[in-house]
């Protein structure tokens, strides 16, 4: 299957930013946009992920308008219920109508100091309860600079997909996340995004087959702009990009969606 039968999907992490009634706000705007920019969701799916706090409000104005918006979470946690404070079930996250769920973001290995077998382990749970798991991997800078970064990268994807079956790591999508990359304003090269994303396909077919490798979907994630989307997008290898900072921004996020209608 070639690239361009995979929908690319372009993915808001709002990270911990916009109370619920400022998502109400920024959802809306970005509906107001797709629409006047004519977005149909066949070519290109867009999905944000706000804090779980607004994950209610998201969702009734998401189901109440018929938006053509997929929402999700930024974390899980690996139980399904219990004495477990502080922690949202994937459970919850199904219920609210989540569609996916960020795992393994660099910003929970490095702050919360989740690793790889918590990052399985939440890949898993997800799966479990039917949210669609996007899991984070990407090297630091020291990493890069020592040439490890493809090594480093697979080893992570390869823990977080251990405990899986083919049908599951069907369903799954990979981001592909540079942490020197990452809110930095120093986005990666379409070469090096082409070169990982190239990597990590060929590690998921060897994991499970050729045509599941060739349906899931790999984004790009790390300071990614409008100004670079298109040459990022137009990867074969890359379908998609998660973005942090530009989504917060309703214009610059849809412009980022029409990534193939630049000029
Ligand atoms: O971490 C990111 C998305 O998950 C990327 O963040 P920035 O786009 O702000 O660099």
């Amino acid at each position: 299957m070639a690239a361009q039968q995979r929908v690319p999907l372009i993915a808001g992490n709002w990270k911990m930013n916009k109370d619920h009634l400022e998502a109400v706000t920024l959802v809306q705007q970005v509906a107001w946009q797709l629409g006047d920019a004519d977005h149909d969701p066949e070519r290109v799916e867009v999905a944000v992920f706000p804090p779980f706090t607004d994950l209610r409000s998201v969702q009734t104005l998401v189901s109440g308008d018929r938006l053509d918006l997929a929402y999700g979470a930024q974390d899980l946690s690996p139980e399904s219920s219990g004495a477990f404070t502080g922690d949202v079930s994937g459970q919850f996250l199904a219920r609210l109508g989540c569609r996916y769920v960020i795992v393994g973001h660099s910003e929970r290995r490095t702050i919360h100091g989740e690793d790889d077998a918590l990052v399985a382990r939440k890949v898993a749970a997800a799966v479990e309860h039917g949210v669609i798991p996007v899991l984070c991997v990407g090297e630091g800078l020291d990493v890069r600079q020592a040439g490890r970064h493809v090594e480093h990268t697979l080893a992570q994807l390869d823990a977080a997909l251990a405990d899986l079956t083919v049908e599951h790591i069907s369903q799954i999508v990979v981001a592909y996340e540079p942490v020197w990359a990452i809110g930095t304003g120093e986005v990666a090269s379409a070469a090096d995004a082409q070169q990982m994303c190239a990597a990590l396909r060929q590690r998921i077919e060897e994991l499970t087959n050729a045509e599941t490798a060739d349906t899931v979907r790999l984004l790009y994630g790390g300071s990614v702009k409008s100004s670079s989307a298109p040459e990022l997008l137009a990867q074969q290898d890359v379908d998609g990009a998660l973005v942090g900072g530009a989504s917060l921004d309703a214009d610059e996020f849809v412009r980022i969606v029409q990534f193939d209608t630049a000029v």
